[in-house]
């Protein structure tokens, strides 16, 4: 009898104890923390665990704009991290200190999965020293000069891409799963020599899934590792196929690099670049090459996917205020109007033509469709710094929401509407809108060396696209925003469109725009000035 209740009496002085530092832990947080003067919901400050579950669910980004929406510009979204949307944060946070350093990102939270998976991280998880080589190394293979010896292997697959869409025009299509195929084709004829033959075999290459499976697997992995020695109880919320992943990307991306490798090296590409200092100290190693191939076929391809499926469904599904029509029917006619036939969509026309339109629909698809719209956590180094005009102290973790700063309405007139106009220099009515605030490719010594690549592969292939194809959104797609999650990366679902072939006479194309009334819808006179990103 006496044991029964001293095992009683030791249970609820375990509870009690574990109750009281509960409790102390949570009166710090709130109220005592270095962070505590910072605004945000209740439990989010005491916790991880709500930011998780809204990960899980694939919901984060847009929660996070609600809460920036509730709470302003900067919000405490866990015990020690801060999420902002100022144009000042931006710069604080990503470019250099005067002393040439630069925050420390957060690896724990590393998409790749690299540093768990006991491999060799990519350039975006090297430290500074590291990666400014690699990046140096990486230059070449990015000037204008040779990204402009590129367009060939672009116009290729974009035309492979049309002959697809041709022969499936009349029924529904699914663009996202096309720009898919068509990105991933470009990316591993850039990088690898050869194409994974998306197009000609109208199938996603396993290899693709495999990355897809291992970005969301990594995000949720390293979410759940923050509450260790708990992390187990996350295991059945985390499909199966996103664990496996893992190691068959590792071993096809090697295999893919060693068949390129044993090919012609004069080819122009990126390997070729990449290959000139191979195993030089300041070059490059195997090991690194192996993982900087991975890096451009995910950076390079996914994203620059999902940029044309987001902007493709803005375009479809927002009217212009001018036309009221969709603003697709004005970007087709502006393309229509400067360019007669196919051979004249080429990079020094899309330059040289008026062809603002163009631009200013891609600036507005990555401001409401950023590819990688959160993740760019970085580390408040020793001494503290100041954020957007207020202090914050050493180990905080720091990031732009990129999907909250480009949608907030403290930023952006009308901040949800696919508005291309805004874009336009002295636009009437936007005065107001704090463009500054979108930086889809980051900022600073580790923003996107990609930036040129993927304005120019969009350009060409929107344009070759809409000149060739009516397209309209299929009923079933109507409600396609609602079923986008971001689970590491966006989770896309079918985007259905409905395409009709364009004979390409000047006749039929008159009939076109009167038809949809947009013989003036298209600028004429002055050339419009576009904002740049
Ligand atoms: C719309 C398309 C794209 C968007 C929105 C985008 C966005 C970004 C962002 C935000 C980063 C910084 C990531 C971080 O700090 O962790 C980044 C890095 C990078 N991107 Fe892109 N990207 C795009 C296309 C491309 C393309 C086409 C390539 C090349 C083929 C590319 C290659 C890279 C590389 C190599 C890095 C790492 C840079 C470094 O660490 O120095 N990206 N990208």
């Amino acid at each position: 009898m006496a044991s029964v209740l001293s095992r009683d009496l030791a249970i609820w002085v375990v509870i009690i104890a574990v109750a009281y530092i509960l409790f102390c832990i949570i009166i710090y947080r709130v109220y005592i923390h270095p962070l505590s003067k910072y605004p945000g919901p209740f439990l989010w400050k005491i916790s991880r665990l709500p930011q998780t579950y809204y990960l899980f669910r694939g919901t984060l980004p847009w929660k996070i704009h609600q809460l920036h929406e509730k709470y302003g510009p900067v919000v405490r979204l866990a015990p020690n991290e801060l999420s902002y949307t100022t144009v000042d944060a931006w710069h604080d946070i990503y470019t250099r200190l005067p002393d040439r350093s630069q925050l420390k990102k957060d690896l724990s939270f590393a998409a790749s999965g690299a540093s768990k998976a006991g491999e060799n991280g990519p350039m975006l998880e090297l430290d500074d020293e590291q990666h400014a080589r690699l990046r140096r190394n990486m230059s070449h293979a990015f000037s204008n000069a040779n990204l402009r010896e590129q367009e060939p292997i672009i116009m290729k697959y974009t035309n492979q891409s049309i002959d697809l869409l041709k022969s499936q025009a009349g029924e529904p299509v699914d663009l996202s799963e096309i720009f898919n195929f068509l990105t991933f084709d470009i990316a591993g004829d850039m990088v690898f020599g050869d194409s994974f033959n998306c197009l000609t075999s109208a199938t996603l290459h396993p290899w693709i899934n495999f990355i897809f499976a291992r970005i969301s697997g990594a995000a949720l992995i390293s979410a759940a590792a923050k509450f260790w020695p708990f992390s187990f109880l996350f295991t059945p919320f985390i499909d199966k196929k996103l664990l496996e992943g893992d190691l068959k990307h590792a071993t096809l991306s090697k295999e893919r690099l060693d068949a390129r490798l044993k090919i012609d090296e004069a080819r122009g590409d990126f390997t070729t670049h990449l290959l000139r200092k191979l195993n030089d100290p300041h070059g490059i190693s195997y090991l690194e090459l192996v993982e900087t191939s991975r890096m451009l076929i995910v950076g390079g391809a996914e994203t620059t996917a999902t940029l044309l499926t987001g902007l493709l469904y803005y375009l479809l599904s927002s009217q212009s205020p001018l036309t009221k029509k969709p603003y697709l029917f004005t970007l087709t006619a502006a393309i229509r109007k400067q360019l007669s036939s196919p051979s004249e969509i080429t990079l020094p026309s899309l330059e040289t033509k008026d062809l603002a339109y163009l631009s200013a629909s891609i600036n507005e698809g990555l401001r409401l469709f950023p590819p990688i719209p959160g993740n760019l956590r970085r580390i408040v180094p020793k001494g503290g710094k100041l954020i957007s005009g207020n202090w914050v102290p050493a180990g905080t973790l720091v990031a732009v929401n990129v999907l909250s700063a480009n949608t907030y309405s403290g930023n952006f007139l009308y901040p949800h509407e696919f508005r291309p106009e805004r874009w336009f220099k002295d636009a009437k009515g936007f005065e107001g809108d704090n463009l500054g605030a979108v930086k889809p490719f980051s900022l600073g010594p580790r923003n996107c060396i990609g930036k040129g690549l993927a304005i120019m592969e969009m350009k060409l292939i929107l344009t070759t696209l809409l000149w060739h194809f009516d397209i309209e959104l299929a009923e079933e797609s109507k409600d396609w925003m609602d079923r986008v999650r971001v689970i590491g990366f966006f989770v896309k679902p079918k985007l259905m469109v409905k395409l009709k072939e364009k004979e390409g006479s000047a006749e039929e194309f008159r009939q076109w725009e009167l038809a949809h009334g947009l013989d003036n819808a298209a600028p004429n006179g002055a050339k419009l000035e576009v904002e740049s990103l």
